[in-house]
């Protein structure tokens, strides 16, 4: 593939419904958005996954329009590319920015796919016709508030419930939703709200028969996972921890997991995915695909790489609908009885809405 030239957009969008967790609240999402044409006039697409504030992971909007323009896009464009697996060796110069990486090589995947006539799902190795979506529950206001999103959730049909949880907001209110739904598929994310010290608070979570707790712990830990688990019947899940496939290596070694949340923005791209994908299923731990409340085209993204076989349990892919009164995709992310049907048009096999695209851009700027 020969790079013509990339257009990077900075869109704002606003969410349907504020989504607060243990770290603070969103309701509105500013987010990059990479288009990358190539010299046969081919576009790939894809969107970065870092927001306007550090509060989940240390890069922004800014920071990553500042690697792409002066260090990423320049070594991009400087020699064609063969393959989006070689995207790695070309970034190796610049360390850690894994959402600004894994932006402009979830684009070149999608132009890949394209230009090979094949949907991105097949690019990557997919297997599956249709995967199980979960849904991921804020934090709310009252216990009430919260008993009522999980009925609509689980009305909806989605596979499980992800409820997010903070000290004070935790065995009672997991304990009100086990009484009323004793079955359901349930799971929790603290996104790092505790430490060591709250062992007992985290113990006594097992007694809610949760798929998973995610990453009670540090953002960067995972000495103090191994720890924990090494007390828990809960199988922990990390998410904020992993960056690389040597991070989950590192994770399964030391047992501080059982699952692992693959982000393809927090691990630096689709080809690093597919390798913890692969590591994870020599070592049996199951995976599944999170979500930063992305626009259709993250969403589109996190849709291909779940056909994976070892994404066994289901993501937080929830459709279109549940976050934006218009997506910019046609058609919308859709999801039916929990499910949602793989496309099996080229790339990401959803168009962008241009229309919708120029009405959400703030700012643009075209590398070439
Ligand atoms: O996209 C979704 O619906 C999942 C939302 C979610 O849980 C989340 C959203 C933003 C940042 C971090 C997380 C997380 O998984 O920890
Ligand atoms: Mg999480």
């Amino acid at each position: 593939m020969e790079i013509k030239r990339v257009v990077l957009r900075h869109l704002k969008m606003d969410l349907l419904n504020p989504f607060t967790t243990s770290v603070g609240t969103e309701v509105d999402k500013d987010f990059i958005l990479v288009e990358i044409e190539s010299k046969s006039g081919v576009s790939g697409w894809a969107e970065s996954v870092a927001s306007l504030t550090p509060l989940y992971h240390d890069e922004t909007v800014q920071t990553n329009w500042h690697m792409m323009t002066d260090f990423l896009i320049p070594l991009l464009l400087r020699e064609p590319i063969h393959h989006p697996d070689d995207l790695a060796e070309r970034f190796r110069s610049v360390r850690g920015n894994v959402m600004a990486k894994a932006a402009l090589e979830g684009a070149i995947w999608d132009l890949y796919a394209r230009e090979n006539g094949m949907s991105l799902s097949k690019a990557l190795g997919g297997t599956k016709e249709k995967i199980e979506v979960g849904i991921s529950i804020g934090i709310q206001e009252s216990e009430k508030a919260l008993l009522q999103k999980v009925e609509e959730s689980v009305e909806k049909g989605f596979k499980r419930i992800k409820i997010k949880i903070k000290p004070g907001w935790d065995y009672n209110i997991l304990r009100a939703i086990r009484k009323e739904f004793p079955d359901v598929p349930m799971m929790a994310d603290a996104n790092s709200a505790y430490t060591l010290q709250d062992i007992d608070q985290l113990k006594a979570l097992d007694e809610f028969n949760l798929t998973m707790i995610e990453q009670p712990l540090g953002n960067d830990d995972i000495i103090d996972h191994s720890l924990l688990q090494a007390k828990l019947n809960t199988p922990i899940c990390l998410d904020e921890s992993i960056h690389s496939a040597e991070d989950a290596r590192k994770a399964i070694h030391l047992g501080s997991c059982k699952i692992i949340n693959i982000k393809i923005g927090r691990v630096g791209g689709l080809s690093e995915a597919k390798k913890i994908h692969d590591l994870c299923q020599q070592h049996d731990v199951p995976v599944w695909c999170g979500g930063m409340l992305e626009a259709g085209i993250g969403r589109a993204h996190n849709v291909a790489i779940t056909t994976l076989p070892n994404f066994t349990l289901p993501g937080d892919t929830a459709g279109s609908s549940h976050y934006w009164s218009q997506d910019i995709i046609s058609p919308e992310v859709e999801v039916q009885d929990g499910y949602i049907y793989v496309p099996k048009g080229l790339g990401i096999g959803y168009e962008p809405n241009l229309a919708l695209i120029n009405r959400f851009t703030l700012n643009r700027s075209t590398l070439e």
